[in-house]
């Protein structure tokens, strides 16, 4: 199979669909590999090292979308992208498709098999958007660190407090892979910290390993109206997989808000958790509404990407070989199942055809 990696064109996105490592095992096994000019340059990879594991580099962006059984991305095609799109192509990337009626539409009526790595599930793990998760988790309290500073538009607040001063209340809404691992930057930082799901075994997982150093409480609009009135950062951490996220910051619980507070809204990829979501880059990313500050940064690890392209990679290897060794029956096998969205002209994933065909 010919694979093809285009280097991505969203603003401030640095990662690439594919390293060195990766290309190496595709080759390995008699695939042919042919990367965009550049494309690996932001997260640290040379044409040389590419070429050095069995890639071919191509120029143009257009040859390789051509000429390519399977495209293999980070982000979601952008509208210039569409006019790629035909049947007989594989496109394996995000998608985040609940969110992006016209991209669904698009990949439908061109026929395109596409395959979401937000969706692939293994084990009851979503095994592709898990490390990028846990990158923007992490990411959302140094953002947050940053946002309550004085020169950057914030309170003037430093999360840990000192002694004789308040800490910041930090609150969580969910307990996944983002939440967590929010989580665990905010204990480090010694701030005092809210966390929030409907699933109480997480709930009760976190008190077990944190004990006294967290607050636990089961997720519901009473809770959240009255964790969120003294919150100083609210982390957006929920996920309905493959859905849009619920709407969990009502107008009413944002107007008894306390102003200065931001909301990092990391759900935002699917949609965010309040009327006010709005998608943002890396150069701007937080906006106000009634003083209340929202990030709404949709590729958080794109700005880290010597990290996160690796990471990604990692977890797409296995599956994309398999799609690319037999792709009929790579789609059989249930964990890629569950990423399918489109093919032969159809919707093929149950959430987006209930969104977007009924
Ligand atoms: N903005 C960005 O750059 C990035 C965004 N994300 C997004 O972050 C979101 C979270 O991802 P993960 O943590 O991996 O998902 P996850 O599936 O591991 O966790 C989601 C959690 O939300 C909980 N939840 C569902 N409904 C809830 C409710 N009403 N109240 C409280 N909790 C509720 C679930 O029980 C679960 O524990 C996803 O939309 C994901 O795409 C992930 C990586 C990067
Ligand atoms: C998960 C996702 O949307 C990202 O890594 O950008
Ligand atoms: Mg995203």
């Amino acid at each position: 199979m010919i694979i093809g990696c285009v280097k991505e064109i969203k603003p401030f996105e640095y990662r690439v669909g594919l390293t060195p490592g990766a290309v190496n095992a595709y080759t390995n096994e008699g695939h042919v590999v042919l990367m965009e000019k550049g494309a690996g340059i932001g997260s640290g990879f040379s044409d040389e090292d590419y070429v050095f594991y069995g890639a071919k580099i191509v120029d143009d962006a257009k040859e390789i979308w051509a000429t390519s059984d399977m495209i293999v991305k980070v982000k979601e095609p952008l509208a210039s992208e569409y006019q790629y799109f035909r049947k007989d192509l594989i496109l394996y990337t995000y998608l985040h498709l609940a969110y992006n009626k016209p991209l669904y539409e698009a990949l439908r009526d061109r026929g395109v098999t596409s395959i979401a790595y937000e969706t692939i599930e293994e084990n009851g793990v979503l095994v592709c958007l898990e490390p990028m998760s846990k990158v923007a988790g992490r990411l959302a309290l140094i953002e947050a660190a940053k946002y309550l500073e004085a020169p950057f538009g914030g309170p003037g607040l430093l999360i840990s407090g000192l002694p004789g001063t308040p800490r910041a209340n930090i609150v969580i809404l969910g307990a996944g892979v983002v939440g967590r691992n929010a989580l665990m930057m905010a204990v480090g930082m010694g701030a005092n910290i809210t966390i929030l799901d409907i699933n109480t075994k997480r709930l009760s997982d976190l008190e077990d390993l944190y004990q006294n150093k967290i607050n636990t409480l089961y997720s519901n609009e009473k809770n959240i109206m009255d964790a969120l009135k003294s919150a100083d950062v609210v982390i957006g951490a929920v996920l309905i997989a493959g859905d849009k996220p619920p709407l969990l910051i009502t107008d009413e619980i944002l107007a008894n808000m306390k102003k200065g507070a931001i909301i990092i809204d990391v759900s935002i990829d699917q949609g965010g958790i309040s009327n006010h979501a709005k998608v943002t880059y890396h150069d701007n990313p937080i906006y106000d509404v009634d003083g209340i500050s929202f990030y709404g940064v949709a590729n958080m690890p794109g700005s880290v990407p010597r990290t996160s392209s690796q990471a990604l990679s990692n977890a797409t290897l296995r599956y994309g070989l398999m799609i690319a060794k037999d792709p009929t029956k790579a789609l059989a096998h249930e964990p890629i199942k569950k990423g399918l969205q489109t093919m032969n002209h159809q919707g093929v994933y149950q959430t987006l055809i209930k969104l977007f065909e009924s």
